[in-house]
């Protein structure tokens, strides 16, 4: 905070709490200069985390308070995101910030799909992301992300450059085996391999590294979120019973060894018919309200069964990148928003309303 800080300008400042920080702009921090000259305020905002669809409004708030407070202003407003801390003792990786796990108690709940979408919206809010697929029982981020054949080069033959795709840097189990074959590996050779995955590749200056975890709560992803120092990590769960209740043991495996759950994405939670436009909660509803509520944790967004979701994914386009502008897109950004929001500033007091859109 700049020495010459105008404490009326941080007093109004601070009136305005976004509900992604959850406090004033001051006391959040956010202010890297509030000054006057010529009798104009000059006030530049910091936020902590990636924030392209939020700039336009806030930097409006902001400018709407002085005015109406009789002050001409000229505000800006930028992200430079922190390293947070990890688990004890864990040495951060270099050229990552922060390493974030999407879980899923069990396998099929679209958990890399989720990983994938989310990933890219960090990016597409301005972000410098990466993707580690850890995925070992079924690495599906080379295809979901349109590059299966490619595989990373080491120039200096000691470290692998990550593999790019839409931007992000990619390395994945998949690049290294044949995806069609099953892994046979055993528990600490799994692990084994992928931290090697993790530590030797050249990850070029990011705020945020995504791991796509196996899916599950035994022994290998223990193992992984116990070493792999994570900032955080987010559960994917369908509203299904069966599902959830896995969910709640990825929610408590993460908490063990201390490592914050950002929030929950609940997937495939609404159906609606393309034909006659009636929406179905197909897996039931309300599961990931239920568990967001009993183990004080956000719900950070619901996505629907769709089958864009599905086919984008698939054919290695995801939907944040097909169709940046589509409401399913959206709510991705709203989703890894939140989640970033909440590593950065921790609880938000304000509850954020649950989201649910329906398929066109
Ligand atoms: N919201 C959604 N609507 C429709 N299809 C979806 C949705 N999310 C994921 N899918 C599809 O479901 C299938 C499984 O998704 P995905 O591979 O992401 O699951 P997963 O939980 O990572 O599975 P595993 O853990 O077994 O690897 C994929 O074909 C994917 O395209």
């Amino acid at each position: 905070m700049n020495a010459h800080a105008d404490t009326e300008l941080l007093a109004l400042l601070d009136q305005i709490v976004d509900p992604l920080i959850g406090r004033g702009l001051a006391e959040a921090g956010a202010v890297a200069e509030a000054r006057r000259e010529d009798g104009r305020a000059i006030v530049h905002l910091r936020l902590d985390f990636p924030a392209a669809s939020l700039r336009d409004t806030l930097i409006g708030r902001v400018r709407a308070l002085l005015t109406e407070h009789g002050i001409e202003s000229q505000v800006t407003l930028d992200w430079a995101v922190r390293s947070h801390a990890a688990q004890q003792k864990l040495v951060p990786l270099p050229g990552i910030r922060n390493v974030i796990a999407v879980a899923s108690g069990k396998g099929g709940v679209g958990k890399s799909t989720v990983a994938a979408n989310f990933a890219l919206a960090l990016l597409a809010e301005g972000a410098r992301v990466g993707m580690l697929d850890a995925d070992i029982y079924g690495p599906s981020q080379p295809q979901m992300l349109g590059v299966p054949d490619e595989k990373p080069q080491s120039p200096d033959g000691k470290l692998a450059i990550p593999v790019r795709a839409h931007g992000l840097q990619v390395m994945s189990i998949g690049f290294l085996v044949d995806p069609e074959q099953p892994m046979i590996w055993r528990g600490p050779i799994v692990t084994q391999a992928l931290m090697q995955l993790i530590n030797d590749a050249r990850w070029d200056d990011l705020d945020y590294l995504v791991v796509d975890m196996p899916p599950g709560t035994g022994d290998v992803q223990l193992t992984l979120a116990q070493r792999i120092p994570l900032a955080g990590a987010v559960i994917v769960t369908t509203p299904q019973d069966i599902a959830t209740l896995d969910a709640k043991r990825g929610l408590q495996m993460f908490r063990r060894v201390e490592v914050p759950v950002l929030g929950i994405v609940e997937n495939m939670a609404l159906y609606t018919c393309p034909n006659c436009g009636r929406s179905e909660h197909v897996f039931g509803q309300g599961g990931g309200d239920s568990i967001a509520e009993r183990y004080d944790v956000e719900l950070l967004g619901s996505l629907p069964l769709s089958r864009s979701i599905r086919e984008q994914a698939d054919s290695g386009v995801p939907t944040v990148v097909a169709e940046p502008e589509s409401e399913i897109a959206l709510l991705y950004r709203s989703i890894a928003r939140r989640a970033v929001a909440r590593l950065a500033y921790g609880e938000a007091p304000d509850a954020f309303p649950s989201i649910e859109i329906a398929e066109d």
